[in-house]
């Protein structure tokens, strides 16, 4: 399904943080969000899910399909949250429970949105662990989030995102709180991912090299501005507007 944004606005008191954004995510695509620190690459991604802070209020259009989420009650908004657009995060450690078992956490979820028993649910998660190559997940599934790596953590907090079989996924900065090591796993994964479900991917990182790696098109925001899209290999090789080359030359001696 396709989420598109138009002319996204954000503000918080007097303060415009998005000044009109616009972006076309498609499925089967992964689209890159890059841009300097505080540029608004969180906050787009936070308005597609209603999850702005206190106080801010969007206006413009964020429609998946035919439905305008910003038209959206608190109650309809909260069925499309975590069914159809989920979001990973960059710190899994933030977004699981220490205290369940990676077994509830993905069980709760889906229960609670798509109504499965006990039984069903213990076998879907079990899948889905698979899926995000957790090995030995019929076991795996029984352990508590500190007995992963910060990688497999982060495969599972994935997990948890694809639960309820999402049209759209939010990722952002899913690569930056892991060791290099393995940050090209969860890249490859979340590729395959895409590929695999047809799945529509909001990739938010600061990092032009991770971008280069697996997005299929990309935006680069600046001051609560897209200033450039485009696919990939023409923005990173070919940049239009002065700030993109100025964040490609930045890249230590790596030209994407
Ligand atoms: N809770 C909040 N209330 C008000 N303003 C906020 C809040 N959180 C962030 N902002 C402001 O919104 C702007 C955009 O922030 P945002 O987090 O979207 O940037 P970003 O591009 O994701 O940056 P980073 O790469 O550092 O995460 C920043 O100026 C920030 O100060």
């Amino acid at each position: 399904m396709t989420l598109t944004i138009s002319g996204l606005k954000v503000a918080v008191g007097d303060r415009e943080i998005l000044r009109g954004v616009d972006l076309d995510l498609q499925p089967g695509r992964v689209h890159g969000l890059a841009g300097e620190s505080g540029s608004g690459k969180t906050m787009t991604g936070l308005a597609v899910l209603g999850l702005l802070p206190h106080g801010a209020k969007a206006t413009g259009r964020i429609t998946l399909g035919e439905r305008d989420l910003l038209g959206m009650s608190a109650k309809e908004l909260n069925k499309i949250r975590g069914g159809e657009v989920a979001m990973v995060f960059q710190d899994p450690a933030t977004s699981m429970h220490p205290m369940l078992t990676i077994g509830r956490q993905l069980t709760e979820h889906m229960r609670h949105h798509l109504g499965l028993g006990r039984k069903e649910a213990r076998a879907r998660a079990i899948e889905l662990l698979g899926q995000v190559r957790i090995p030995g997940a019929a076991s795996a599934i029984d352990r508590y989030p500190h007995q992963f790596s910060g990688g497999m953590r982060q495969r599972i907090a994935i997990a948890i995102a694809l639960a309820c079989s999402p049209k759209v996924l939010i990722a952002d900065e899913p690569t930056t709180a892991l060791d290099v090591t393995v940050q090209a796993g969860v890249l490859r994964l979340l590729r395959g991912l895409c590929d695999d479900l047809g799945l529509a991917v909001l990739l938010v990182t600061h990092d032009l090299g991770v971008m280069s790696a697996v997005a299929d098109e990309v935006s680069v925001m600046k001051e609560g501005l897209v200033v450039e899209t485009g696919p990939r290999g023409r923005v990173l090789r070919d940049p239009e507007h002065p700030y993109t080359r100025a964040l490609l030359d930045s890249l230590p001696g790596e030209k994407a």
